[in-house]
């Protein structure tokens, strides 16, 4: 065992580190963790920390055991089956704020990309941080190519608050207030009072939380069907923190619900009153109201759909090992469950290699993520997942090489 003395480089430096293994066994597996040696320069990274486990049918009560270091169910991301096939897959990376849900899906769209499939890397994050782990302008709301790549990727960071307006303008004319006007349009205008109960009012005049994802996923399903957008294969999103994640999986069937309600309500007047309206000339004409709220339900089914498919679609919990991470992972994976979204993996991120120095704060800090990793793996609900290790390592990722080093250790 010895030292390791750099990670990531940014320059023309050549380093190289040493190599460290651990080998752990308990009750049914072998792991191994640890740095293998690797040199680099400003172009090309190699190696870095793996950990492997080879799973082995020992009785419970086996008299070698050890406490675990990290004995993940299986410690590689089967990458080979992510990559397989060329129809049109999702990832969606989510978890709790920071635990570096932007890093992982860059890397992952570069390793794709890399692979061979034209990829499209999404954020739907309020707080996009797209730009900032590729190190290149990606704002905008539209296709931004991104330099560095073997196969077209491309970025997209979309605009929370224009889809947003986008959104007030169906329900808000004229400055008016949005239930009132909204109902108006519909031909409903005398009702608006007697249907509180739909707590319509509240949801078309201040959108509740979720909703800009919302409608951030369903602007990237519109997209996808345009012919610009045929040539993806692999569609990353790197999306907002876990509570957003959650509101927005019963969104679609309470906006899908109220609105169906309100349509259905408005079917019923307008064949009341066709009638009389033809009667006196006045049948209306133009796109009103309530032909935008069917667009919107149309796009929030959609998104609905997308989520739960599971050929097409796959939810990535990404977290640290800490209690509290760990802790709203589980929520999250049973969340998910719950609603029927795939997931399979949970990638543990910024776990501390072995320390080889005396650092007293490492070791601490070590032991306190190997109790973490203990408690994912006696937890119900992520015990079952696919857990791969990422390493901390000791530089910031940015960049395109960066982001490629990182993708090379997390998605294998
Ligand atoms: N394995 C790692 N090793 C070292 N640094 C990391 C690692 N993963 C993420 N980071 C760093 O942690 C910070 C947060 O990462 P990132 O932006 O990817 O998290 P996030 O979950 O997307 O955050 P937010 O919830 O704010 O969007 C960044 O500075 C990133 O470079």
């Amino acid at each position: 065992m010895a030292t390791t003395s750099c990670c990531v480089p940014s320059t023309s430096t050549t380093c190289s580190s040493s190599y460290s293994l651990r080998v752990k066994r308990n009750s049914n597996s072998l792991s191994f963790m640890g740095s293998l040696s690797f040199a680099s320069n400003a172009n090309s990274l190699s190696a870095g920390f793996v950990s492997l486990s080879i799973k082995q049918n020992r009785p419970r009560n086996n008299s070698l055991q050890v406490r675990s270091v990290a004995a993940p169910s299986e410690a590689v991301a089967g990458f080979d089956e992510m990559v397989s096939g060329t129809q049109r897959k999702y990832y969606m990376l989510g978890g709790k704020g920071g635990v570096g849900k932007t890093s992982c899906a860059a890397s992952l769209a570069v390793k794709f990309a890399n692979s061979g499939h034209p990829t499209l890397v999404v954020s739907t994050d309020p707080a996009h941080s797209l730009s900032d782990s590729f190190a290149q302008d990606l704002t905008g709301g539209q296709l931004v190519p991104v330099e560095g790549p073997d196969c077209p990727l491309f970025a997209l960071e979309i605009n929370p608050e224009k889809a947003r307006e986008e959104f007030r303008s169906v329900t808000q004319k004229n400055g008016g207030t949005g239930i009132k006007d909204l109902m108006d349009g519909m031909g409903l205008g005398m009702l608006a009072e007697q249907l509180g109960e739909l707590k319509l009012g509240e949801l078309l005049d201040t959108p509740p939380p979720g909703l800009d994802e919302a409608l951030a996923i369903s602007k990237v399903i519109q997209f996808l069907e345009s012919q610009e957008y045929n040539m993806f294969t692999r569609i990353v999103f790197d999306t907002a923190p876990t509570g957003h994640t959650l509101r927005l999986l019963s969104l679609p069937d309470f906006l899908d619900a109220s609105i169906g309600k309100l349509l259905k309500l408005r079917q019923k007047i307008t064949s009341a009153t066709s009638a009389i309206k033809s009667v006196f000339g006045q049948e209306e004409t133009r796109e009103d109201a309530s032909d935008k709220l069917e667009r919107l339900r149309e796009r929030m089914v959609k998104v609905r759909e997308l989520f739960h498919d599971k050929d097409s679609t796959e939810f990535v919990i990404i977290t640290i090992p800490t209690v509290m991470a760990v802790s709203e992972s589980s929520r999250l994976s049973a969340s998910l469950k719950k609603e029927n979204v795939p997931v399979k993996r949970l990638i543990v991120n910024q776990l501390l290699p072995p320390s080889a120095s005396d650092c007293k704060f490492c070791a601490m800090k070590r032991k306190d993520q190997m109790r973490a990793l203990d408690i994912i793996q006696g937890d119900p609900e992520l015990s079952s997942l696919t857990m791969i290790q990422a390493p901390l390592v000791d530089v910031e990722i940015r960049g395109v090489p960066a982001l490629k080093f990182l993708g090379d250790i997390v998605w294998k």
